[in-house]
């Protein structure tokens, strides 16, 4: 079985992944969103103790112990969502927050036990929100939490209904004329729910790497383009600004490319192009970026000073010159330069497009100056 043309081992094994820089900064917006809509059905809960007082379903005494109840929970979800505005501190915020969700559907689903065990295993309107909190996972774009949240509600919900089964002394116990009676079959069912409920929401999740993916990588090269460059960019700097790092960026454009592509044809351009990002490639480090911005044009961005940023530019300008592309066996080699211009963060610039316009500046004058050189200053 194949889905969106892969297999179901990647599949699996995608899900299982961690998310990539750019899937967690659209998950970082994912987190905020679930967090609003927690708070806001929070808030919504708070009328519901004072309409069954209103309409005389409960007891003032009841009524209270519900407010006492909500309230509870809409301060946590408060709490959830002033932590939630600082999550690129707290990566573990969702895990924390799915947990929640699970957990305190268990939880209100056990608090209708004393009153009727059928309740606690039949109430739709609750179990309901097991469903709700999977579905939530699918905005924090990781896979491995929705796989997370479905097994916690399969294993919360199984144990519950072991617990109520094991508590009913007479099977009228497990009936009631409200929600009906309580099964092995109908709990089965309900889990295999959740389960279905997984799977797609998993899915959902895994369809949308895959488009976050195409949308931010260049086809050509398999390098991540513009778009990535500029999501992934605040984080970045974030990072940079928090833990007191430095941050450069080089723009990097091949040295009379229309030249190849007049001489030799565009197709074997396009070879001399990938022969190129191969030979960048191979000098990255962790932490480089490296992205196709258009054309023969490139952005490097590196978690380093200038100075050592330029010796890395350096050692790349010199292995791509001194390593010719060979177009074929009998075809004579192609010697490829590049021009780089850097620009360093906060000196050249405090965002992406200020730094863009330094390290412009700054390639322009290295092409200016007779080309195959790398300018920082
Ligand atoms: N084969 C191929 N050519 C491309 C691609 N993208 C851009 N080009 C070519 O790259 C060339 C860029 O030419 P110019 O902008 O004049 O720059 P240049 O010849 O490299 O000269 P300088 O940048 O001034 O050193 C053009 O001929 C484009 O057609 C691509 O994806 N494949």
């Amino acid at each position: 079985m194949n889905i969106i043309g892969l297999g179901l081992r990647e599949f699996w094994q995608r899900l299982r992944a961690p998310p990539d820089a750019l899937m967690l900064e659209i998950g970082v917006g994912g987190e905020l969103l679930v967090a609003k809509l927690r708070a806001g059905l929070s808030l919504a809960l708070l009328l519901l103790p004072l309409v069954n007082i209103a309409t005389g379903e409960y007891t003032p005494s009841e009524g209270i112990a519900g407010m006492f109840g909500v309230i509870l929970a809409v301060a946590a979800s408060q709490a959830l969502l002033v932590l939630a505005h600082q999550q690129r501190r707290f990566r573990w915020l969702p895990w924390l927050t799915t947990s929640y969700d699970v957990s305190l559907t268990t939880f209100v689903l056990a608090l209708l036990a004393p009153g009727s065990l059928a309740a606690s295993l039949n109430s739709m309107v609750v179990w309901a929100f097991y469903l709700i909190a999977i579905c939530m996972t699918a905005l924090r774009n990781d896979g491995r939490l929705t796989l997370y949240t479905g097994a916690l509600a399969i294993l919360q919900y199984a144990a519950l209904a072991a617990v109520v089964f094991a508590l009913a002394r007479a099977p009228e116990q497990l009936a009631s004329a409200d929600y009906g009676t309580a099964r092995v079959s109908t709990v089965l069912q309900r889990l295999l729910l959740i389960g279905v409920m997984t799977a797609i929401t998993a899915t959902v999740v895994y369809r949308m790497q895959r488009l976050v993916e195409l949308s931010g990588t260049d086809g050509l090269t398999g390098l991540p383009n513009r778009t990535l460059l500029v999501h992934h960019f605040p984080g970045v700097l974030d990072g940079a600004r928090e833990n007191g790092g430095s941050l450069t960026l080089g723009l990097v454009n091949l040295d009379y490319f229309r030249r190849i592509n007049d001489e030799a044809g565009p197709a074997i351009g396009d070879h001399a192009l990938r022969h190129a990002v191969g030979v960048l490639r191979e000098s990255l480090e962790g932490g480089d970026l490296l992205v196709r911005l258009g054309g023969e044009e490139f952005a490097l961005l590196m978690p380093l000073p200038a100075g050592r940023a330029w010796e890395r530019l350096e050692t790349m300008r010199r292995d791509l010159a001194t390593r010719p592309f060979v177009p074929g066996q009998d075809a004579s080699p192609l010697r490829l330069t590049f021009s780089a211009g850097l620009a360093s963060w906060p000196q050249d610039g405090a965002d992406l497009s200020q730094l863009m316009r330094r390290a412009d500046l700054r390639l322009s004058q290295a092409k200016l100056e007779g080309r195959n050189r790398v300018v920082a200053r």
